[in-house]
């Protein structure tokens, strides 16, 4: 048997080292019973969710119908002169057709945001544009708030909201009888027996590409020609393979439990690191077990390096020049749709290694919980314990001793020292609550931070990544140490029908994650800013370079 349409070719620490947990899965059988749909595969615990959990594994061959159905949704929407696609979509609801239309080369506005600065921004051309609205709750309060915007925008414009709106949820959602008395275009209803992160071959993932103008019906293809070796139990199924060497190699301080994703530019496909990291970090990070995903590019120091604790991988859709990525352990090659079924089963596959269920996400509601807390009595911000060059610095006692800075400078490189107490399997998440376009620059920080802490460092944006690495944060290993920027940097939007304005969720949402992680003891440091030059001394503190270390660096 050969690999089918996906390679996984591993070199060095990877081959030797994923031999025993690529045995494991072949003896249990993990291939087979996953996609016969045996919910007994991680666990009594884990039975009850996967049982109804299990469908993604057949999406390549039941989602077909869909095509036809959503080609000439398209093109009706053409012939009316509707051509711009906005997707209002969190998590599994948007990060999958974001990557296959950038790998379709067809343009889409993803709007996972709260930022008031990037929803007015999307708010242009109404005139051509359909919104789609996606949710498989269909309770996710971005999703709901980005939905009521754009309705009173549309009316404003005197557009008939009902014309421009496409919903996709699970049947018997709120969202479905919003959309059912509203009278919207059209309502998808998706899967109910597949999750959001499993969802990129159902309604979720077709719907907004297949109208944004991508080919869905190739992306199935691509997914049926991967379907038959995803189910075999042999040491040649690259899902497998793909497991085992992302949760099943041990390195020098424990298991190498750091995916560092290596996205080349000309990898042919763009992005697939963002869908990939909500997937295995959502998936595995629980019961202080999980794969920390660090989707880096090929010059960061994370990938010119291998660090005990972590494999590299590289993927690309075939035609790439395979040293784009440099060295990796791990190059996952074959086309996109091919790719996203051999990644959902490695990660099934590395639930069963790491003994946990790849199914739930425990730790992502109490993060939402303490934001809808926080909305409903708006308390006063947490006062700052400091201000310097336009930032207020926050922190708690135990992230900042009294005495231990006085400056944002200090403060940071003490927040950083953090990972000397994590026996060198520490990492840096940066988690921003800023217009992700608008500021697209302060992610250049991120490679000079792992410069200079050599660990890994997550950058997310807010509230993005409450949706994907947000689980493992909270659930993971408790080895990470968090800089948040929050910023009021744009004009204040109302949510129509709602007592609360963006940027007051998106406030609330930062302080919400941030008390969930001090309550469980992790450091953070806030960082406030409400102008450019507090924005500016942020992104120069944090970007300082490896010249100037931090206290007591690795
Ligand atoms: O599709 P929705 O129900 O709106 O959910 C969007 C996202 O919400 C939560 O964060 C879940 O943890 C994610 O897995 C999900 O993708």
């Amino acid at each position: 048997m050969t690999g089918g349409p996906v390679q996984v070719e591993v070199s060095g620490v990877v081959v030797d080292g994923s031999q025993d947990a690529l045995v494991r899965l072949v003896e249990a059988q993990v291939a087979s019973r996953t996609s016969a749909g045996d919910a007994e595969v991680w666990g009594p615990e884990a039975r009850e969710e996967a049982a109804v959990r299990l469908a993604w594994t057949t999406l390549p061959a039941t989602s077909r119908p869909l095509v036809d159905e959503l080609v000439a949704l398209r093109d009706e929407l053409r012939a009316e002169g509707v051509d711009r696609v906005v997707l209002a979509g969190m998590g599994g609801s948007s990060l999958a057709p974001e990557v296959v239309c950038a790998a379709h080369g067809v343009p889409l506005v993803t709007l996972d945001a709260t930022d008031p600065g990037q929803v007015r921004a999307a708010l242009v051309e109404l005139d051509r544009t359909v919104v789609v609205v996606s949710s498989k709750s269909g309770g996710t309060v971005e999703t709901d708030s980005q939905r009521r915007i754009f309705e009173e925008a549309f009316t404003a414009a005197g557009i008939d909201p009902r014309t421009r709106v496409v919903v996709v949820t699970d049947p018997g959602s709120p969202l479905e009888t919003v959309a059912t008395e509203a009278g919207y275009r059209a309502v998808f209803r998706a899967d109910p027996h597949v999750g959001g992160r499993y969802s990129a071959l159902t309604a979720f993932g077709l719907v907004p590409s297949a109208l944004a103008g991508a080919d869905v019906g190739q992306l199935l293809d691509e997914a049926l020609s991967a379907v038959e070796v995803c189910a075999t139990d042999s040491p040649d199924n690259p899902a497998l393979r793909l497991g085992a060497a992302f949760a099943g190699v041990q390195g020098s301080t424990g298991l190498r439990d750091k995916l560092v994703l290596v996205d080349s530019p000309g990898s042919g496909l763009p992005g697939l690191g963002n869908w990939v990291e909500q997937l295995v970090a959502e998936s595995t990070g629980k019961q202080g077990h999980g794969v920390l995903p660090v989707v880096v590019g090929p010059d960061a120091p994370e990938a010119t390096g291998l660090l005990p604790d972590a494999v590299r991988v590289a993927v690309s859709a075939g035609s790439a020049d395979a040293s784009a990525a440099g060295d990796v352990e791990v190059r996952v090659t074959g086309p996109l749709g091919a790719q996203m079924l051999v990644w959902e089963h490695a990660t099934a596959a590395a639930g069963f290694l790491l003994g946990i269920n790849p199914f739930d996400q425990p730790d992502v509601e109490t993060a939402k919980n303490a934001a809808r807390g926080l909305l409903e009595k708006t308390p006063e911000p947490t006062p700052a314990r400091f201000v310097d060059r336009g930032v207020d610095v926050v922190a708690d006692e135990d992230t900042l001793p009294e005495g231990t800075a006085e400056d944002l400078d200090a403060a940071v490189d003490a927040t950083l020292a953090h990972l000397d107490a994590t026996d060198g399997r520490g990492y840096v998440a940066v988690m921003v609550y800023l217009d992700r376009l608008a500021h697209a620059d302060l992610a250049q920080v991120r490679d000079a931070l792992a410069a200079r802490t050599g660990r890994p460092v997550t950058f997310g944006w807010g509230p993005r990544f409450l949706h994907s690495t947000g689980q493992l944060h909270k659930g993971g290993p408790a080895v990470g140490v968090f800089v948040q920027v929050v910023g009021d940097l744009a004009e204040d939007l109302d949510v129509p029908g709602r007592e609360f304005s963006l940027g007051r969720l998106k406030a609330a949402q930062a302080a919400g994650d941030a008390d969930v992680l001090r309550g469980l003891g992790r450091p953070v440091l806030t960082l406030r800013v409400d102008g450019t030059d507090g924005l500016a001394a942020v992104a120069a503190s944090l970007g300082r370079s490896a010249a100037d270390p931090v206290a007591g660096a690795r």
